[in-house]
Order: structure tokens, then C-alpha cells, then sequence
């Protein structure tokens, strides 16, 4: 199941495939800054995310400062990372043209 809590091993291998995530120093969420040119830019890449999440029945914890857009992503159902944060962090990379 994509809802099932992942080993620290499988996290770890999933981080390893992304760029420019972190990892919480509880292992329980991956985070990331996006900076874009302006806010349109930056509301643009929420919008088209905001589907994408919906569509995944999965959502972000987020904050959006100007351009900037602040991710914070994990399972609260598992209390931890599952296959979805990562499905939904590619997802987010790709929209952001990265
Ligand atoms: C009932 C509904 O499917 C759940 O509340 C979903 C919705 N979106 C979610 N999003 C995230 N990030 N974590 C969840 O555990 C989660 N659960």
C-alpha cells in the first residue's frame, strides 16, 4: 500500500533520487524551498500543485512568502514518510520545471 509507513533504508534510497529535499531530524518529513521569479510564478506552481494533490488525495504542508514557497511533506495517517511524499515531491519538481 502507497499509505504504509516506510523503513529509514527505503527513505534514505528515495532521498538519495531527489534533489534538494531534506530530511527531518525525526525521519518523519521531507522539506524544500522552491524560490521562483515573482509571486505569479510562485501561485502558478501552487495551483498546478494543488490539482496534482487533490488528484492524489495527497497534500502538502506549505507556507508562501513573495516568491518563495516553503514544502513540508509527510504522511499523517502513517505519522512518518510513505511512497506518496515522494510520488508527490517528483510531482512538485517536475511543475516547478526541476
Ligand atoms: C481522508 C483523507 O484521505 C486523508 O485525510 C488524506 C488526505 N490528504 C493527506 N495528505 C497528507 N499529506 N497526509 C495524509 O495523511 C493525508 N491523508
Amino acid at each position: 500500500m502507497t499509505r504504509e509507513k516506510l523503513s529509514r533504508e527505503a527513505v534514505a534510497a528515495l532521498l538519495a533520487g531527489l534533489d534538494g529535499w531534506a530530511l527531518a531530524a525525526d525521519g518523519k518529513s521531507i522539506s524544500r524551498t522552491f524560490d521562483f521569479k515573482n509571486f505569479s510564478e510562485a501561485f502558478a506552481f501552487m495551483m498546478r500543485t494543488a490539482l496534482a494533490a487533490e488528484k492524489m488525495d495527497h497534500h502538502p504542508d506549505w507556507s508562501n512568502v513573495y516568491k518563495t514557497v516553503n514544502v513540508t511533506l509527510n504522511t499523517h495517517d502513517a505519522d512518518g514518510l510513505t511512497a506518496l511524499d515522494f510520488e508527490l515531491a517528483k510531482k512538485m519538481d517536475r511543475i516547478a520545471g526541476n
